[in-house]
C-alpha cells in the first residue's frame, strides 16, 4: 500500500470542514513529508467517479491556501442516494441492492488502485454509515483492511459517542444572532414569533440556541409535550399574564416529522393567533409570525471553537492512519470522538450501530431548558 491519505467531505456541509481538511494535510506532512494527500470532490460521488475528474492527487499547500476561515467545504460535498440500503419491500429492492453493491465495489477498487492507505471521511452520521460500508466492501474484496477514519462534522451534533461535532458551535452562534435580531423587532410589537431551525431528527441546535438567546419556549421532536399546541398556548398565556411583551418560540425542524404535520410552524402560528385564551388576556388576538432560518445557520465563517475542534480531530485521525495511535485488534475503521477533554477513536461499527444521538429527558441541556424557559404553572 502506498503512503497516501484520501479525504472526502460528505452529507450537509458544516463550518470547520475546511479546517479539518487543512489539519489532516498539515498533521500528515509534519510527520512524513513523503505522504501524499488525495482530495475527492463532491462527497462519495467523487470516490466512485471517473477519477481524473473527481479528485486532486498529491495536493500541495498552496492548493489549500486561505480555506481556514471559510465556511462550507472547499472540496464539495453531497448526498448519494444509491448508497442508502434499499427497503426490502420496495418493488425495485433487488435493483437498488445491486446498484449499491456496484457503487461500493467501484469505490473500493478505486481506493485499491490508487494505493490509498487511509481514507478520512468528514461528515455526519449518514456519512459514517457510508464510510463503514466502504471499509467492509474493501475488506471483502481484497481480503485486507483499509484504515477508514470518520471525523464528526454536522451542525446537528447528533453523532453517537462524541460530545461535539464540527459546525455545531458555529450554527448555534448563527442561530443566536438571528434570534437577537428577531427579538429587536418582536419586542417592538406585542407578538409571538416562531423560528424554525435545522437539526434533522434532533433538537440539539434548537435547545442550545434557544437557551443562549433566552427563548420563551423551545420545541424539540424528541419530547412531544414541548410541541403540544395547547401546552404552547398555555405557556404563552402564562408569559403574557406575567407581563412578557413578546413570546419567542424556537422550533426544531424535526417537530414537523414527529408531529406528522409538514406545515407545523404555520399551523401553530394560526393556532396561537386564534386562541381565545390569549385574546382574553390581551384584549385582542395575538399577532404571530413564522420564520425559518434554514441554511443561514450553516453558512459563514467557522467559530474559533469549531476550527480548534477540527484541528484536534484531524490530528487524531492522522495519528490513527499513520499508526501512531494503536487500534484494538480487528478494528480498522474508527470515528474520532470528543469524550470529555480527550479525542479518542471509537470503532465505527459501534458508532453507527447506535444510530443518531437524540435528546432525552435526562440530558442536562433539556433540564436547563426546562428551568429557564416559560412554564405554564410557574411563569417568571
Ligand atoms: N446506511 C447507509 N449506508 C451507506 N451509505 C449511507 C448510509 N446512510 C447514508 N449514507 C451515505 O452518506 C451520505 C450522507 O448521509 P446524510 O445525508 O445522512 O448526511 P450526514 O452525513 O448524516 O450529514 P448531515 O446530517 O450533517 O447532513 C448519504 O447521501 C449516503 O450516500
Ligand atoms: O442541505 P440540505 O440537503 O437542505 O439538508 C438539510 C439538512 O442538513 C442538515 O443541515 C445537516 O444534517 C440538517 O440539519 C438539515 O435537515
Amino acid at each position: 500500500m502506498g503512503k497516501k491519505i484520501a479525504i472526502v467531505t460528505s452529507g450537509g456541509d458544516a463550518p470547520g470542514m475546511n479546517a479539518a481538511i487543512r489539519g489532516v494535510f498539515r498533521s500528515t506532512k509534519r510527520r512524513d513529508p513523503d505522504h501524499e494527500i488525495i482530495l475527492f470532490n463532491n462527497g462519495f460521488r467523487g470516490l466512485a467517479g471517473r477519477l481524473e475528474a473527481s479528485m486532486d492527487v498529491d495536493v500541495q499547500r498552496r492548493e489549500l491556501r486561505d480555506i481556514l476561515n471559510r465556511g462550507g467545504t472547499c472540496i464539495g460535498t453531497g448526498r448519494v442516494p444509491e448508497l442508502l440500503p434499499a427497503d426490502p419491500d420496495a418493488p425495485d429492492a433487488e435493483e437498488r441492492r445491486e446498484a449499491r453493491e456496484a457503487f461500493l465495489d467501484v469505490a473500493a477498487v478505486n481506493l485499491y488502485q490508487l494505493e490509498v492507505s487511509g481514507l478520512v471521511v468528514i461528515g455526519g452520521d449518514g456519512s459514517y454509515r457510508g464510510a463503514h460500508a466502504i471499509a467492509e466492501a474493501y475488506r471483502a474484496k481484497f481480503g485486507r483492511s483499509l484504515k477508514v477514519v470518520g471525523i464528526p462534522a454536522t451542525i446537528d451534533n447528533d453523532i453517537y459517542g462524541t460530545d461535539y461535532t464540527i459546525g455545531y458551535d458555529t450554527a448555534v452562534g448563527n442561530t443566536v444572532d438571528a434570534l437577537r435580531k428577531i427579538r429587536d423587532t418582536v419586542e417592538s410589537h406585542r407578538r409571538a414569533v416562531i423560528l424554525e431551525v435545522m437539526g434533522n431528527a434532533s433538537g440539539w441546535l434548537a435547545l442550545s440556541a434557544g437557551i443562549a438567546a433566552g427563548a420563551s419556549t423551545i420545541l424539540i421532536p424528541e419530547i412531544a409535550e414541548t410541541y403540544d399546541p395547547r401546552a404552547v398556548v398555555g405557556r404563552c398565556v402564562a408569559a403574557l399574564e406575567g407581563d412578557y411583551r413578546y413570546f419567542i418560540i424556537v422550533m426544531a425542524e424535526g417537530v414537523k416529522k414527529a408531529s406528522g404535520d409538514e406545515r407545523y410552524g404555520e399551523h401553530l402560528a394560526k393556532y396561537i393567533a386564534q386562541s381565545e385564551r390569549i385574546h382574553e388576556v390581551l384584549g385582542h388576538p395575538m399577532s404571530v409570525r413564522n420564520n425559518v432560518i434554514g441554511h443561514l445557520a450553516r453558512g459563514g465563517p467557522p467559530s474559533a471553537f469549531d476550527n480548534i475542534l477540527a484541528a484536534r480531530f484531524a490530528r487524531g485521525a492522522v495519528k490513527v492512519v499513520l499508526g501512531e495511535t494503536e487500534l484494538p485488534d480487528g478494528v480498522d475503521d474508527v470515528a474520532m470522538s470528543l469524550r470529555g477533554r480527550q479525542v479518542v477513536p471509537m470503532p465505527l461499527g459501534e458508532v453507527v450501530g447506535h444510530g443518531p444521538r437524540l435528546v432525552s429527558r435526562d440530558d442536562e441541556l433539556f433540564a436547563i431548558s426546562q428551568d429557564l424557559t416559560v412554564s405554564q404553572d410557574q411563569p417568571f
